[in-house]
């Protein structure tokens, strides 16, 4: 068997042009601009570029675009206060402070500084335990990417074993609890899982998000399985010339689609969806914060 290539980039230019329309509504209909800040500390090359690919997306959609970039050696009081000007702003929607913090900086205390309304990376801790809870939550944008191509590719994913590699709070965990509340059955596994291999092969849907360069081999699928990487790893190819690197993910991307049904490649899979639904959370949490009906087709 040769798997589908699941295409997140076209679907996520689908989903820009959709929300690109219902920022276009809310303007008409209720005068409305969606508004997303992003905050920067640092230089970290990747993040320059997410964050400079996150302020020119909200811009194509018909958002504005706050961007603020800090000194790498900024105290945590001054990223506190800038998130604390920010939670006041009533322009501002949606707020997202890029990861990975510089050391001096405790993450988690700022991510719970956020307004959970204006949480649009559904980090905060209230977001957590709304979305592990069933109730209205802002789900964080890679798990929301991952299942809104599932949804796309099986349709219903009721009874399905799904197999989650991974357990960070940003996206082991809420894809977890958003394929629970899809009615699989859901393993979340990791480093210490006894026998990963075997476990994974028991999965009709296995996500991969371990940040481990080709960590699942082509054996660890079932036949016909799902397979979505979220890896995003960076690994030297001195074939293309000295100091040179190459983009793979934690799946082996050419064993795997010999067995799989379908499989997202990196990249052009999860990564383009997580921006694109970040614009979608952004829309989501003005529709919110102004008492306007929020879009379905934006959300899980
Ligand atoms: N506050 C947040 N920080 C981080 C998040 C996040 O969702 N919120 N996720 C990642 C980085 N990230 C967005 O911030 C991100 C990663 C990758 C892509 C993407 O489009 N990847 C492309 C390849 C890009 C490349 O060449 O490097 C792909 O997979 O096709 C978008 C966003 C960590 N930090
Ligand atoms: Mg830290």
């Amino acid at each position: 068997m040769t798997a589908e290539i699941i295409d997140g980039k076209a679907f996520a230019a689908g989903l820009r042009a959709q929300v690109g329309e219902e920022v276009a509504a809310l303007k008409a209909r209720h005068g409305l601009k969606p508004g997303l800040a992003v905050v920067l500390v640092g230089e970290d090359p990747a993040s320059q570029v997410y964050v400079r690919n996150k302020a020119r997306q909200t811009v194509e959609v018909g958002m504005a675009s706050f961007e603020h970039r800090l000194d790498v050696a900024t105290p945590q009081a001054e990223l506190l206060a800038l998130v604390e000007r920010l939670n006041r702003d009533p322009e501002v929607h949606g707020i997202l402070v890029q990861l990975p913090l510089p050391d001096q900086i405790d993450t988690a205390k700022v991510l719970d500084a956020i307004d959970p309304a204006k949480d649009v990376d559904g980090f905060h801790v209230i977001n957590a335990g709304l979305l592990a809870t069933g109730q209205k939550a802002m789900v964080p944008c890679t798990p929301l990417g991952c299942y809104m191509l599932l949804k796309e590719r099986i349709g219903d994913l009721s009874g399905l074993e799904a197999v989650v590699v991974g357990r960070s709070n940003i996206v082991g965990k809420p894809m977890a609890q958003l394929l629970l509340q899809a009615n699989c059955t859901v393993t979340v596994a990791h480093s210490r899982t006894r026998d990963l291999p075997g476990v994974c092969r028991r999965a009709d849907i296995l996500v991969a998000a371990v940040g481990r360069p080709e960590m699942v081999r082509g054996d660890w699928v079932k036949p016909g399985a799902t397979v979505i990487d979220v890896g995003i790893n960076r690994i030297p190819a001195p074939e293309r010339g000295e100091g040179k690197h190459r983009l793979v993910g934690d799946v082996a991307f050419e064993e795997a689609r010999e067995v799989a049904g379908a499989i997202t490649p990196v990249p052009g899979g999860v990564g383009p969806m997580t921006i694109a639904c970040l614009l979608a959370n952004t829309v989501t949490a003005a529709c919110r914060a102004h008492g306007v009906d929020e879009p379905k087709a934006l959300a899980a």
